[in-house]
């Protein structure tokens, strides 16, 4: 891959076979020097647990013995599959030339974000495509890139890059937006979350901008989640970007600014409002899925996170199967990657062999919906509840759940617990964002002419496996016991939906 735009080395925190080197070498010399190290944890220990760490014995070897918390450290450190295991980390910044099968997008944003080098104002991107596969990534290697090369000519280029996802309103998104920013300068937010407008939050971010940065990118990931709570307003997403992308014009921003929006949705630009459409007007680039092949060179690229015959033959090729069954998503490909690996290290096995790829992979779909589930919060389980009972439930053919149809259930729900109830948009984006875990797929979906347009919900598992564990950790009980009941209401506001 060539791209003509860079001629710094590469970047500082990447992992490199030369950083590799250096790892095993510091783990060589640590073995040299015992003593200095155990003296090191004996005075640590000494100084907050009182005694000495050969005091205390934790664990028993075969012969009856008991061993010292160095030697069962030093033990893990010896039988261990990895030797760089921050390689197959999700989060891991990789180099360049780890980059597989990109070479479209990796040239277009190139080329979409050289003016900032010449001083000129980039134009706004739309990154979009599915989970994993690439949209960070690409974006993040090339502003890498500028803010070195920036730096070198003693200009100062701000990325200023946040998740939309958990984020459920304008006024803290910007606010988000302050903090990453002020957190990058190391200056002060001066600006309390709550209680001042959110006119106040902008004038912070501009401010901060202006005064450390010569140029700006900000980047929001996930930016079609950021709907915020009022259901006849314009979405949040799409004042955000009206704002951001007309700073400059107005001069709220004195430096190059360009906003580039990530999304898994394609057809985000169809509810932008009518004018962010032509302040935001972005340049699309769009990220496919990988296949069985690409999937598996990337892992390969990878394959030094492991010790050099850790790797059984078939294990690359499995987890590339795996993933490429689960829309090509590359990070599934890497978390499965590096749990079959865990698995190894935890059952003392020297090898990665298939047999923990498959058993990896078995844990991965058992923990998401469990932990998922867990972490949710009420108003999130009860939507993630009437979805599921509206696919379990149909007497339809096809088990997909319409999301009006999946709403009216939601609203049934909340009126028999006496809960709060949400607008449609906010159900629709919790729901939606069960997609990112793939526990569901969600697609959009016309009614016909003038009919509108609503998304539709279908289930990778089993949805009354997920109605069990929802109920298991909730007063949904109460619901659970009115199975015949809430089946009626089902099929007919199902019914209802398809005769319209
Ligand atoms: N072409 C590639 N070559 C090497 N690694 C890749 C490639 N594409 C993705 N990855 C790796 O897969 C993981 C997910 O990629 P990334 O976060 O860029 O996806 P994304 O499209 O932004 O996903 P999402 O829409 O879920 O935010 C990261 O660890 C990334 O390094």
């Amino acid at each position: 891959m060539e791209v003509n735009l860079f001629n710094a080395t590469g970047y500082s925190k990447h992992m490199t076979g030369s950083n590799q080197e250096e790892t095993d070498q510091s783990t060589l010399n640590k073995n040299t020097h015992p003593s200095t190290d155990e003296e090191q944890i004996e005075t640590t220990y000494k100084e907050t647990a009182g005694g000495s760490i050969s005091d205390r014995a934790l664990g028993t070897t075969e012969d009856g013995t008991q061993r010292s918390i160095r030697d069962m450290l030093d033990d893990e450190g010896e039988t261990s599959v990895f030797v760089n295991r921050d390689l197959v980390e999700p989060d891991t910044i990789i180099d360049e030339e780890r980059i597989v099968g990109r070479d479209d997008q990796l040239e277009s944003v190139v080329s979409f974000l050289k003016p900032t080098l010449q001083g000129n104002r980039p134009p706004n991107m739309l990154l979009y495509g599915p989970a994993g596969t690439g949209k960070s990534l690409i974006i993040g290697a090339v502003t890498q890139q500028i803010i070195e090369l920036c730096q070198s000519r003693g200009e100062r280029f701000g990325v200023v890059d946040i998740n939309c996802q958990p984020i459920n309103t304008l006024d803290q998104a910007v606010y988000e937006l302050v903090q990453t920013v002020a957190k990058d300068v190391k200056a002060e937010i001066a600006v309390p979350e709550t209680g001042v407008s959110t006119k106040r939050k902008y004038r912070r971010l501009y401010e901060l901008i202006n005064e450390h940065y010569d140029s700006v990118i900000f980047i929001l990931d996930e930016i079609d989640l950021l709907v915020g709570r009022r259901a006849n307003d314009e979405p949040a997403y799409s004042k955000l970007l009206y704002q951001l992308s007309r700073a400059n014009n107005i001069n709220e921003i004195e430096g190059q600014v360009s906003v580039a929006a990530l999304t898994n949705d394609p057809k985000f630009m169809e509810n932008i409002d009518g004018r962010t459409d032509s302040s935001f007007n972005p340049r699309d680039v769009y990220f496919p899925d990988y296949d069985a092949t690409q999937l598996r060179e990337i892992l390969n690229n990878r394959r030094d996170a492991f010790r050099r015959d850790a790797l059984e033959e078939d294990v690359i090729p499995l987890v590339a199967a795996f993933a490429a069954q689960s829309h090509g998503d590359a990070r599934k490909a890497i978390d499965l990657f590096r749990g079959a690996g865990d698995l190894a290290d935890e059952q003392g096995d020297e090898e990665v062999r298939e047999d923990h790829v498959r058993e990896s992979q078995e844990e991965i779909d058992k923990d998401r919906s469990l932990k998922l589930v867990e972490g949710l919060t009420t108003q999130k389980k009860i939507s993630l509840y009437a979805t599921a009972a509206v696919a379990c439930y149909s007497n339809r053919s096809r088990s997909s759940v319409p999301s009006p149809v999946g709403f009216k259930v939601y609203q049934w729900v909340t009126d028999k617990l006496d809960a709060d109830q949400m607008t449609r948009e906010t159900y629709v984006k919790y729901v939606k964002e069960l997609s990112t875990y793939g526990l569901i797929s969600s697609s959009r979906k016309s009614r016909g002419r003038g009919g509108g347009m609503y998304m539709e919900f279908t289930f990778t598992g089993d949805p009354a496996a997920m109605m069990n564990r929802i109920v298991d950790d909730t007063r949904l009980e109460a619901i659970a016991n009115q199975e015949e009941l809430l089946q009626t209401v089902i099929n007919s506001q199902l019914k209802k939906f398809h005769e319209k």
